[in-house]
């Protein structure tokens, strides 16, 4: 789909890119040949990905056991990074999600949420930002944020927040950080099968109709879908986009307020939304 050596000269920065859909847009833009810094909390995936990367054909790998929710940690990691040269690019990708009934959330429960979405991304953001703009260096930002940014989402109430002002963030951005050739944008992702996604947020029960049929394509996303997306966003041929937020979900957002898939909580009980709590849903 696109010519190779596309992403060659680039050097990006993918959040929780050891699994799930980071894993997946880290892997497609090596293969277009951009160098790779990859960050996340558990070293095993991390280095088990590096090697995937550097078979996919990345110059370059470079791995942060990092937890995004801590700015000093993530001001060390850009030290580090801009040591070896300057990122050209960010995805923040790194999330917490969890189904709830947003009325029982402790401070805890919401800030584990907000900290890492909301917080994790406005810190990584700031500290590329900072260096590109010290630096007289163009940037990309891409941030995933998800519908529930724009239509909101019961029962996922500090994640949906979190991405609204993820999204604001973005268009903001996009404005205040033009004049340096440093653009913002955003994807909104539907249905895509991840251990993290499909673990948090589906537990036993909840699907009242098959998860496809919430789709109007009658299907989920595959990985290679959006990566190809976010390749196209982050390389050049995409200099023109700044603010925008494109959604890929099959059409699913337009059945409205997050997808039907909601409507099976409404009828939980305390016994599935413990089970669900414990993680064995
Ligand atoms: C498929 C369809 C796609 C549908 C598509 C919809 C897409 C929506 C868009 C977003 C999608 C995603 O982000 S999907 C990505 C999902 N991936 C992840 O979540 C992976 C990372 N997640 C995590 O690490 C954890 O789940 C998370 C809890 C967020 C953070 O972990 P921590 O170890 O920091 O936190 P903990 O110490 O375990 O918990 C902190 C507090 O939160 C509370 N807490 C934890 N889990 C809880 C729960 N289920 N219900 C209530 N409360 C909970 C604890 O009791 C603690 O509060 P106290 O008891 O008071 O101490
Ligand atoms: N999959 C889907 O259908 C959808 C996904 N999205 C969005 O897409 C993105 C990827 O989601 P998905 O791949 O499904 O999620 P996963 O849970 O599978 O992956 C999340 C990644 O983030 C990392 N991470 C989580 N917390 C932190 C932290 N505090 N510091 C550093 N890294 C962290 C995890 O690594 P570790 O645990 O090792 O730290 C993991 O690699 C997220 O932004 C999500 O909101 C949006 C809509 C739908």
């Amino acid at each position: 789909m696109f010519r190779d050596g596309l992403m060659s000269g680039k050097k990006v920065l993918v959040t929780g890119g050891g699994s799930g859909l980071g894993r997946s847009f880290a892997l497609r833009q090596a293969e277009l040949g951009a160098e790779i810094v990859i960050c996340g909390r558990r070293q095993a995936v991390l280095d088990e990905t590096a090697q995937d990367l550097l078979r996919a054909g990345a110059p370059s790998v470079d791995i942060f056991s990092c937890d995004i929710r801590d700015a000093a940690a993530i001001d060390e990691m850009f030290d580090a990074i801009w040591a070896k040269g300057p990122l050209t690019g960010l995805i923040n990708n790194a999330a917490g999600n969890f189904v709830a009934r947003t009325e029982r959330l402790s401070p805890k429960a919401m800030d584990a949420v907000l900290n890492i979405v909301l917080h994790g991304s406005l810190y990584c953001t700031t500290a590329a930002g900072r260096r590109w703009i010290e630096g007289g260096q163009p940037g990309t930002v891409l941030s995933v944020v998800s519908s529930a940014a724009t239509s909101g989402r019961a029962f996922t109430v500090p994640s949906a927040a979190a991405k609204a002002g993820v999204l604001a963030m973005t268009k903001s951005l996009a404005v205040e950080w033009g004049p340096y050739n440093i653009r913002t944008v955003a994807v909104a992702p539907g249905l895509f099968p991840t251990e993290g996604a499909w673990g948090n947020l589906r537990p036993d029960g909840s699907d009242k109709i098959p998860q496809a049929m919430e789709v109007p394509l009658r299907r989920l996303g595959d990985h290679s879908e959006i990566a190809n997306l976010v390749a196209y966003l982050m390389s050049d041929e995409a200099g023109y986009i700044s603010g925008e937020c494109v959604t890929i979900d099959g059409g699913r957002d337009l059945l409205g307020g997050g997808g039907s898939g909601i409507l099976g909580f409404f009828d939980f009980t305390d016994a599935q939304w413990e089970t669900a709590r414990k993680g064995k849903g």
